[in-house]
Parts: C-alpha cells; structure tokens; sequence
C-alpha cells in the first residue's frame, strides 16, 4: 500500500479506536488541544498532580509532554510520567516549547530528553536550539530560523535519543534514522494563531496511540493538520475565525480532501 493511502487508513483508525491521550500541557492551549483533539475523535485528558500523573499513563493510549509554561512542580510531574511511559513502553511526545529562550527551560529539557522520548515535535528554532548548535537566538516561543536549516541538529537528535524528530514551519520536515519525509501544506495564517504547534504535538500523540510505526504517525498527524489549516483558510477572515474552522475541518477532512492537498516528498536520510 501507498504511503497516502497508509497515511489515510490512521486518520481512521483514530476515528473509530479514539485513542486516550495524556497531556502535561500549558495554560495557554489546553482548551483549544483538548477541542482538537476530539474533533480527530481522540479522547483528550489534561493531568498534572504528582500523585496521579503515573495512574494516568497507565490507562492512557500516549503520552504528550509540553514545557509552554513550566514550573518546578510541574517539571516533577513531567519527569514522573515520562518515566512511568518508558517503564510501560507507551509511546511519549516531548514538545520544547521556546527551547533556547531560558537557562531553566534549557535544564528542564535536558532532563526530559535523558528520557529519550518517542517524539520531538518542535519548530525550527527549538530543535536547533535543543540540539545546542546554536545557528540561531529563540525569540521567545516562535521560530527565527527555517525547517531546513534545522535537519542536521535533528538528524544528531534522531542519533542520540533513537527518537523520531519533527520540524514545523512552512515545510514540515519529519526525521527519522533512514527517512526524511517532506510535507508542502499548511497556511502561513497558521502562526497568527496560538497553540498550532501545540496541537500539531497532542495530535503526534493521538497517532502514536494506533499506529507501529512512528514515522508514519507523525506525517499523519502533521499531514491532517496541515491540511485542514490550508483548507480553513481559505474560508477564514483572519486567525480568529481560522482557529475555530481549523478544527471543524480536523473534525470533517474527507478522503478526497486529504488526497488532493497531500504534497509529501520522501528522501532516503
Ligand atoms: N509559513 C507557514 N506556511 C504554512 N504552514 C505553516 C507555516 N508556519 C507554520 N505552519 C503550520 O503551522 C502548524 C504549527 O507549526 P509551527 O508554527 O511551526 O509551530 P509552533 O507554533 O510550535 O512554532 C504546522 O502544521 C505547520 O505546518
Ligand atoms: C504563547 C505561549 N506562551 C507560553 S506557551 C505558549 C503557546 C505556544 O504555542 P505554540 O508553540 O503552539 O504556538
Ligand atoms: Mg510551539
């Protein structure tokens, strides 16, 4: 079977199995992930209390980490689930929200990346941020610097961790040990509106929750958002009414939608 086809057989099963996703997310996005993520027909739930992070996982599908707001008790938390994820072999997301911006966050997600999550999902300042090649300053929590220009500081990630590395901007760039996959879509709309990213990470996880391979659960992921960004655009007035009609077009995407707008290249890496 076709990579498309592949790609659309996973935006169904996440339909009909509606996986549980587990989000250690931030103040700013949780509505707006937790709305995204049902209209995919993923089940969404937020928890970060230390004393339940760990039951959470357990009946949780995936797990998605993002440090957007951090704090210290929040970072125990993180760490807890992480490690209760690896401990159970379910599959996690770290999302490096303004990577580079701050020693304390820089700390935090050296720790998590100890951790070697299954996902990085950052833009492109983040994940050469995280990967201290320094070709670039975070300014503050959106990218300063080209999908493109961060593929060698992923492709050391994707070395060190054994984690698949996605790279969002206006080319989405997913890398992992032998592939590179390419994704065209998307509206440049899309980073006028908060939490797009975030979304794109809680989505990441909804198909790690159903699907082997990961590969292929990120590009679904990014692939359906993407879409359904370019899409609603073309009927949005601004990122407003974009961020409401986003998710309806995550919730409605028919088949001959996704195909059609798919632009997907695959290299060898
Ligand atoms: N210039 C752009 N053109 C088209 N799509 C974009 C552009 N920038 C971001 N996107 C899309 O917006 C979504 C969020 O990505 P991004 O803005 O990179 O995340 P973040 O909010 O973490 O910086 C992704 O689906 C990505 O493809
Ligand atoms: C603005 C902001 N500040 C802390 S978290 C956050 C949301 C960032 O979301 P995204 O990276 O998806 O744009
Ligand atoms: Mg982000």
């Amino acid at each position: 079977m076709s990579m498309e086809n592949n790609l659309w057989q996973h935006i169904l099963r996440v339909r009909n199995t509606s996986p549980l996703v587990h989000n250690i997310t931030n103040y700013v996005v949780m509505n707006n992930t937790a709305n995204s993520l049902l209209a995919i027909g993923a089940s969404p739930i937020m928890a970060h209390a230390q004393s339940e992070v760990e039951d959470m996982v357990n009946i949780s599908h995936s797990l998605v980490i993002n440090i957007g707001t951090l704090d210290e008790y929040w970072e125990d938390a993180m760490l807890l689930a992480a490690k209760k994820a690896n401990e159970l072999q379910k599959p996690w997301v770290l999302d490096p929200v303004g990577a580079g911006a701050t020693p304390y966050r820089d700390k935090a997600i050296s720790s998590l990346l100890s951790l070697n999550p299954t996902v990085i999902r950052g833009n492109a300042s983040e994940i050469i941020a995280i990967a201290k090649a320094n070709k670039t300053v975070t300014k503050g929590v959106d990218s300063t610097a080209m999908s493109s220009e961060a593929v060698e500081a992923a492709k050391s990630l994707t070395e060190i961790h054994n984690s698949v590395i996605c790279i969002s901007g206006e080319t989405d760039i997913v890398i992992s040990k032998d592939q590179i996959i390419c994704l065209k879509n998307g509206h440049p709309m899309m980073t006028k509106v908060t939490g797009l990213g975030c979304t794109a990470s809680a989505i990441i996880g909804a198909f790690l929750g159903v699907t082997e391979n990961k590969t292929e659960a990120v590009v679904s992921a990014m692939s359906l958002l993407s879409i359904a960004g370019e899409l609603a655009a073309e009927k949005s007035t601004g990122p407003g009414s974009l961020q409401v009609n986003i998710i309806d077009k995550l919730y409605n995407m028919t088949q001959d939608e996704f195909s059609t707008h798919l632009k997907l290249s695959d290299h060898a890496s």
